[in-house]
């Protein structure tokens, strides 16, 4: 349990939007008489409880349209709840999405001192701060053009540089930084992990999971404006993953080719070691026999079986086919059982997870049976990531 005091709290937040559609012809023309537009209410978050503590980071992820951004912004108090209420405390710094914070007419130095002002500092203090914002953002030739000509990279450049000035105690921040370049993104996540050691409470918008598992201490996952899971970020971008396969899987169900083969799916996947045991260690450079049982009521043509390995969060480490090995299979009817071994195996320490898949050659992936078999690898602690090695200090 976190016991730093909480920075942020909402209590019960829903936020409705108004959509005006406009309507078909033929209701323009049955209801000529009334507007050609239609309102319809718009739940873009509902109930949602949320307690930010200080000097955390937390990010909140969660499928394109799932109210990650509305959620940013009304903690941010850029939008007003329609329900429930927001308690903040602090210095609120915010980069959200393009469009948002700069006015277009004034010029990025103008901007800087205004944004600046919003945030609280006065013009003395902006003063002190100016040619170490423009030095961080790396525009200073553009510093006196009217921001409505900068591109998006170079606006994000300037937001970033003017939010981390200004000594915030949160800093809000929306996926813009993906639009910088790679050299200024490093320097952002740079800067965000100075944050962090200092001790600010930082909430992030991404869609780079991996990226939530690395820095977050939390992350919260949204699906149509609701929470649905707030924890550990391996369990968050777990649940994450699944979902989007639950999905992925349901609009194959519903592809033409689906209906080739209905059915057809991978039954189990187990890790055996040389001797064909089963094993939950695994020691490094060994092979991994990865024996997989499928089955398709109908005969299945023209198919490819696929293994991999995954982190718990999900990450893929590893990853082949029978298409990518060249290999066509023979066809598939009722349920068969196949092997694919894997020499050379060097992973890092930690749990890993095997699964399977059956997808249609050059075609959409049919089924997959994700955290099918596990293992785990340890190294007596000598290393840590992914790869796997015995280093040693040679001079
Ligand atoms: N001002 C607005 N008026 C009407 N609808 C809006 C408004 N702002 C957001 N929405 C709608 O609310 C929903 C949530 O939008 P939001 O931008 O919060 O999603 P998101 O999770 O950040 O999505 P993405 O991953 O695509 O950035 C979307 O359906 C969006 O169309």
């Amino acid at each position: 349990m976190t016991t730093t005091p909480t920075v942020v709290r909402l209590r019960d937040v829903s936020q409705r939007f108004v959509i005006r559609k406009d309507k078909s012809l033929k209701e323009r023309l049955v209801n000529a008489a009334r507007s050609r537009k239609h309102r319809e209410d718009f739940w873009a978050l509902r109930d949602v409880d949320l307690d930010i503590h200080a000097g955390t980071t937390v990010g909140l992820i969660g499928p394109n349209g799932s109210g990650k951004s509305t959620l940013l912004k009304t903690i941010g108090g850029i939008l007003q709840p329609t329900s429930g209420t927001v308690e903040r405390r602090g210095r609120l710094a915010a980069l959200l999405e393009l469009g948002a914070g700069f006015h277009p007419d004034l010029t990025g130095r103008e901007n800087v001192y205004l944004n600046a002002s919003i945030l609280g500092l006065s013009r003395a203090t902006t003063d002190r701060y100016f040619d170490e914002i423009v030095d961080f953002s790396g525009i200073e030739k553009f510093i006196d053009t009217q921001v409505k000509f900068y591109s998006s990279g170079m606006y994000v450049r300037l937001a970033f540089a003017v939010a981390v000035h200004v000594d915030p105690d949160v800093l809000l921040v929306d996926e813009v930084l993906a639009v910088g370049d790679e050299p200024f993104q490093r320097k952002c996540l740079d800067k965000i992990r100075s944050f962090q050691k200092d001790g600010r409470t930082i909430v992030l918008v991404t869609h780079a999971l991996d990226q939530v598992v690395d820095m977050c201490d939390r992350a919260v996952v949204l699906e149509s404006g609701r929470v649905v899971v707030d924890g550990e970020p391996t369990v968050a971008t777990r649940t994450l993953r699944d979902d989007f396969e639950t999905a992925r899987r349901a609009e194959a169900d519903s592809s033409p080719s689906a209906s080739t083969a209905p059915g057809a799916r991978v039954l189990a996947v187990r890790a055996l070691d040389e001797d064909g045991q089963e094993f939950r260690e695994l020691s490094a450079g060994q092979s991994i026999r990865v024996q997989v049982d499928v089955e398709s009521p109908a005969p299945l043509d023209d198919w490819v079986l696929g293994i991999g390995i995954d982190t718990p969060s999900g990450m893929s480490v590893f990853g082949t086919n029978t298409q990518l090995l060249g290999q066509r299979m023979p066809v598939l009817r009722g349920r068969q059982q196949f092997e694919i071994r894997l020499d050379n195996v060097c992973l890092g320490p930690g749990r890993y997870e095997l699964h399977g898949a059956l997808a249609i050659w050059s075609g959409p992936e049919l089924h997959r049976l994700p955290q099918a078999a596990n293992f785990s690898v340890s190294n007596g602690g000598v290393s840590v990531g992914l790869l796997g090695s015995t280093p040693t200090l040679v001079r």
